[in-house]
């Protein structure tokens, strides 16, 4: 790996395991990184290319991502500042959920410092494409090397559209079958937070997925000019702000996004596109919403 191509991960390190990390500058050990202050953090983030945030609370079972919101956006927005001070050049990866929310919370941050590059943030959405590309394999007896559905929309319920009839290779699934597999995609993070039973939600296959996004990010650093992800950012594909689908990674970020994956959808995957639209933009608001609020209540304070 480059020198200059550095990754961290602003917590919890131990959970994402096989991510390049360029650690050196930190003066904390590198397993589990426990900032104790600002002027840590500061040094751990100064020359970092990729920042991923995964800080925050995880779900309960009977809650929504939404539920989180409460908590985990004053989190995600300090750190943003953090990074928006300290590496403004990164790519900043977004986890901490909800997901559909707090990526607005991190652009507005990002405006406010005046360092908003919507090629370089990006909501973390990897992990519904593992479980698409796992849950199909599963039911379709393939490899799963060889497999790769485009999930498209959000990262919460029924924004999560995984886009069966663009899976690669070419699959034909019937109509319960679409049902079947897409209710499951929607739902593995429920599944996983109600078989924890209070212990959290997904961790190892996370980590997976965030190991593979930032590899993915060192990759398009690097200048290989064949990087594809879903992930959930800035775009124009619909009326909405933020849309997670397959974009094109390079130095710069977000080199493009694909849009040829919204043509030609089946009548359920266009029902379904038109219906997760409402709760999407509801979320992307509440997230604009709160930076603007606080921004407000600073001022008159
Ligand atoms: N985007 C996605 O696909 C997924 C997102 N998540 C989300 O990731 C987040 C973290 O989940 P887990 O790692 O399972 O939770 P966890 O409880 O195991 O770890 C959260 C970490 O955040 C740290 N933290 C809490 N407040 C902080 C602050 N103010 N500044 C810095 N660090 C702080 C905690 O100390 C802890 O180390 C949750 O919001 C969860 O919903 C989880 C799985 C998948
Ligand atoms: O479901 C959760 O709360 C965590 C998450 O985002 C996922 O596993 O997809």
């Amino acid at each position: 790996m480059s020198p200059l191509v550095s990754a961290l991960h602003l917590y919890d390190i131990a959970n994402v395991k096989g991510v390049a990390a360029d650690l050196s500058h930190c003066n904390t050990p590198s397993q589990v990184l426990d900032f104790t202050g600002p002027s840590e953090l500061a040094n751990c983030l100064k020359g970092v290319d990729v920042a991923v945030i995964p800080a925050g609370v995880p779900r309960k079972p009977g809650m929504t991502r939404d539920d989180l919101f409460i908590i985990n956006a004053g989190i995600v927005k300090t750190l943003v500042e953090a990074v928006a001070d300290n590496c403004p050049e990164a790519f900043i990866h977004i986890i901490s959920n909800p997901v559909n929310s707090t990526v607005p919370i991190a652009a507005e941050v990002l405006k406010q410092k005046g360092v908003y590059n919507p090629k370089k943030l990006f909501g973390v959405t990897t992990l519904d494409v593992v479980r698409a590309n796992t849950f199909v394999t599963q039911k379709k007896n393939l490899k799963l090397i060889d497999v790769d559905v485009p999930v498209v929309g959000g990262h919460a319920g029924i924004t999560i559209l995984p886009l069966l009839s663009k899976t690669r290779p070419s699959v034909t699934f019937t109509n319960e079958e679409t049902e079947e597999l897409t209710k499951r995609i929607q739902n593995a993070g429920t599944e996983v937070v109600e078989a924890k039973a209070g212990a959290g939600s997904a961790t190892l296959s996370m980590s997976y997925a965030a190991a593979r996004f930032v590899e993915s990010s060192l990759h398009a650093l690097a200048g290989d000019p064949d990087v594809y992800e879903c992930t959930f950012v800035q775009s124009e594909l619909t009326e909405l702000m933020f849309f997670a689908s397959r974009v094109k990674l390079g130095k710069n970020g977000v080199e493009s996004i694909i849009s040829a994956d919204l043509e030609g959808l089946t009548e359920y995957e266009t029902k379904a596109l038109e219906a997760l639209q409402p709760e999407l933009k509801a979320s992307i608001e509440k997230g604009i919403e709160f930076v603007h609020k606080q921004q407000a209540a600073a001022k008159s304070a």
